[in-house]
């Protein structure tokens, strides 16, 4: 299977604190990665280091093969990855389609110059975009609340507008920072089956605190601990790992 992202040894620092240590991992395509472990473990920081938000003071981070060094968090969707944030970052003062274009904006042709070049261009590429927009509102059925302000949404449909956001890109990889949290029991179920249909067409990674749901719906998981993987694998491997069990799961009862 085609490794689509590969972290090696990747440390980041705050100040004196080390937020990941050496940490290595895989995407491949395909896949659904779960990362877990106690809060303050590095998990936002893995996504931020992906993201370009912070840089690692060592380390490499490969995508596709090219090594990523200077890539900024607005060249992603350009490269094929997308992010939703732990908070939702929708914009209140624009409706959910405006919000959704915002996620396929990096891909518009239709910028300033491309306006000045021809207009009608433009037009049809702004179009083919507010289409696109709809389409993925439509696939996760919330079409209907297109011109709804997110304010005015319950919070589950305001987290879907969100992923819509985040897909409208058509990204290879998508990165979900504790997509299930806030959620009801049905739309958390509904979420995994999305996540697994997902799959087909792009690689997630997902942090999360539903324990229960990440080995329900991921086929690999990464654990962290204090900013180092102390353990992965495939669910079961994790859920019996002598370590993941006294840094988090717990002894059962
Ligand atoms: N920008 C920053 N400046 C300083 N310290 C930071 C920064 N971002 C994260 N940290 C610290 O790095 C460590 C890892 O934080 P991080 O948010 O990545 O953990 P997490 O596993 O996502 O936690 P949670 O589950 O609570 O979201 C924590 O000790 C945190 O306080």
């Amino acid at each position: 299977m085609t490794e689509l992202l590969t972290i090696e040894k990747v440390t980041v620092r705050f100040d004196g604190l080390v937020a990941l240590r050496d940490v290595s991992l895989a995407v491949e395509d395909g896949t659904v990665l779960g990362v877990i472990g106690p809060n303050g473990a590095g998990k936002t920081t893995l996504f931020n280091v992906v993201s370009g938000f912070v840089r690692p003071a060592h380390g490499t981070i490969r995508w596709r093969g090219e090594e990523l060094r200077d890539h900024r968090p607005d060249s992603l969707a350009r490269l094929g990855i997308s992010r939703t944030l732990q908070g939702l970052g929708l914009f209140p003062g624009m409706s959910v389609l405006d919000n959704v274009l915002v996620g396929a904006g990096p891909l518009a042709r239709c910028g300033p110059l491309a306006t000045l070049l021809g207009l009608r261009r433009a037009a049809r590429d702004e179009a083919a975009l507010r289409d696109r927009a709809m389409t993925t509102l439509a696939d996760l059925g919330i079409a209907g609340v297109h011109a709804a302000l997110p304010g005015s949404l319950p919070y589950g449909i305001r987290k879907r507008v969100a992923l819509a956001r985040a897909l409208v890109a058509e990204p290879r990889m998508l990165l979900l920072d504790e997509p299930a949290s806030g959620l009801a029991a049905d739309e958390i179920a509904e979420l995994g089956e999305r996540i697994t249909a997902l799959a087909g067409k792009c690689a997630v990674v997902v942090v999360e605190h539903n324990i229960d749901w990440v080995m329900r719906v991921c086929s690999r998981i990464v654990v962290l601990d204090f900013g180092e993987v102390i353990a992965t694998g495939e669910p079961s491997d994790v859920q019996n790992d002598q370590r993941v069990i006294d840094a988090y799961l717990g002894v059962p009862a």
